[in-house]
């Protein structure tokens, strides 16, 4: 059996809109580790059910759709819209969902694709669930009017309609579900470094993040090498 550890995870959770996956992303990308959206997970779930005629809440054909997703549809430009965002946090408080959806990302955490030296996963429980022994684990927040600014000008920027008061009350709504479910309830893990990003632009954010989870990396990086 081989005593090299584990390869590093970083785990970056929060709220929608909160900026998460622009630093996940970034980090990703400053250490060559593979990338996953988990979010997009459950946004393919819910747009499954949606498609097919279904109720999101419907746990039997949540369940069903979970368990036949299949990775290439994680590409569908449509899970980017709010529609799918709605669904996906349906589905995601039914707890056959998330276990249907659990060894696929475990299994990314702990083997990262194309060789990757390490992995970055972004969502709601990386830190509470699925990565809990995590080498790093980042808390992205902002304030709801902020996060939901920040939404309202990416919408409008895509040339997509879009109303601020909406937005706003389409984030709370999320909030409240994702953070009020029995199933791994939106909350920082513990031992997580908690980051409010609302009085920070996008490289001021990326460089607090960075100062967070640079040193625990690079210990994880060497302790594989030696
Ligand atoms: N610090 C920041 N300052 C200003 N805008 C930001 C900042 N961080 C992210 N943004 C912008 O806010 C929007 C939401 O960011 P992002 O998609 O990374 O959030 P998210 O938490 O991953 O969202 P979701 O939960 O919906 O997947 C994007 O348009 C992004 O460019
Ligand atoms: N680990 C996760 C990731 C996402 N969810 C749920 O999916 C919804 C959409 O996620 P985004 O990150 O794309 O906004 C989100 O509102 C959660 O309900 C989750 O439960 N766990």
């Amino acid at each position: 059996m081989s005593d090299t550890p584990a390869p590093p995870v970083v785990a970056v959770d929060g709220p929608a809109a909160s900026g998460k996956g622009t630093l996940a992303r970034r980090l990703a990308k400053q250490f060559d580790f593979a990338y996953l959206d988990t979010g997009k997970l459950y946004r393919a779930v819910g747009m499954k059910v949606v498609r097919s005629g279904g109720d999101p809440e419907d746990e039997d054909a949540a369940e069903a759709a979970a368990r036949a997703l299949d990775i290439s549809e994680l590409e569908d430009p449509a899970l980017s819209g709010d529609d799918a965002a709605s669904a996906a946090s349906k589905v995601a408080a039914i707890p056959g969902v998330r276990a249907a959806l659990l060894e696929f990302q475990r299994t990314f955490a702990a083997v990262p694709p194309d060789g990757k030296p390490g992995a970055v996963l972004d969502g709601r429980d990386i830190g509470t669930v699925i990565a809990p022994d995590a080498t790093v684990k980042l808390f992205a927040t902002a304030s709801v009017e902020v996060r939901a600014d920040r939404r309202h000008k990416e919408l409008i920027n895509r040339g997509e309609a879009s109303i601020y008061a909406h937005v706003l009350e389409e984030l709370k709504a999320r909030d409240a579900r994702d953070m009020n479910r029995a199933a791994a309830p939106l909350v920082a893990a513990s031992d997580a470094v908690v980051l409010d990003t609302s009085d920070l632009g996008i490289d001021e954010a990326f460089a607090a993040a960075l100062r967070i989870v640079e040193g625990p990396v690079q210990k994880a990086l060497e302790a594989r090498e030696d």
